[in-house]
């Protein structure tokens, strides 16, 4: 198996041959565009809303079903199994259990997702069918991701939303997890340690910022639903949240009514 040993260049120095190291220096730009999106700025500056944080939910909700079926599909795979935490990473439960908490028993009805996060989760059953080691890609996008930007993101949800306890905000708990940072440097080694030859070490790099990309048209989306509702509280010069509506957004299965939407934000 190829190690594809030429390091590139940088300002910030060597980038070597770790694939971790390949796959951070690759989406470097794809991750600055990503925090710069509306919704992500806005989320920063503790803007988000509770029916924003409810249709962020239903996206990400659909993204980790499509995500975790695949890896737990695929987990015997030798680019998967490395990188194979379920016990530690899977989100997709936390996120049911935010949905219950937010939505109510009924959620699985009321969820809608825009055009994005439906491609999004179609990509993502597409290499798990097709090219399982690319899956790897999407992994390191969302749960290191998550892992470095989850404790700040919680609270910041904790805050924006005036929530007293942890309910609703188990999708930033990684009980599993003591450490992050250490988790982090462990998950890199396991990446590092997949063997792939020079074209699959090609397309996982491929991957990675096509993850970032799907991404942030997710967070667009969300961004350009979001804003109806904000052209409208404008006009009426108030600060009562409107109705919405999106005749463009298809239905996947559940959804939040979208009756009332402000504006919003992501999650890493
Ligand atoms: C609110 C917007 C965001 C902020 C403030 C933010 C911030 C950060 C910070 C501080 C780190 C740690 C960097 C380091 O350890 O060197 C990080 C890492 C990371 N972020 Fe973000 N992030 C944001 C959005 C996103 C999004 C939208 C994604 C992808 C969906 C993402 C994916 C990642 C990944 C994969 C890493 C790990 C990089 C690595 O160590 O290889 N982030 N982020």
């Amino acid at each position: 198996m190829e190690t594809m040993k030429s390091a590139r260049k940088t300002e910030s120095g060597d980038i070597g041959s770790d694939l971790s190291e390949q796959v951070k220096a690759a989406t470097k730009d794809s991750h600055v565009r990503a925090e710069n999106t509306q919704l992500m700025l806005s989320y920063q500056k503790g803007h988000i809303t509770l029916p924003q944080y409810k249709v962020l939910l239903c996206s990400l909700h659909e993204i980790y079903k499509a995500l975790e079926d695949e890896l737990d599909r695929n987990s015997s795979h030798p680019a998967v199994a490395p990188i194979y935490f379920p016990q530690e990473l899977a989100r997709l439960e936390t996120l049911e259990k935010d949905l219950e908490h937010f939505l109510g028993s009924g959620w699985r009805k009321r969820v809608v997702v825009p055009a994005a996060t439906h491609r999004y989760a179609q990509r993502l059953r597409q290499i798990g069918k097709e090219r399982p080691e690319l899956l790897v890609a999407h992994a390191y996008t969302r749960y290191l991701g998550d892992l470095s930007g989850g404790q700040v993101l919680g609270k910041i949800t904790q805050k924006s939303l005036g929530l007293s306890s942890q309910e609703g905000l188990s999708f930033f708990s990684f009980p599993g997890v003591t450490s992050p940072n250490r988790f982090k440097q462990l998950y890199r080694s396991r990446m590092n340690g997949i063997e792939l030859t020079a074209e699959e070490r090609a397309a996982v790099l491929e991957e990675a910022v096509a993850a970032f990309e799907l991404n942030i048209q997710v967070f667009d989306d969300l961004q350009k639903m979001l804003s109806v509702t904000t052209e409208a509280v404008d006009q009426s010069a108030g600060n009562v949240v409107r109705t919405a509506t999106f005749p463009s957004l298809p239905i996947v299965g559940l959804c939040v009514a979208l009756t009332t939407i402000g504006l919003g934000i992501y999650s890493l």
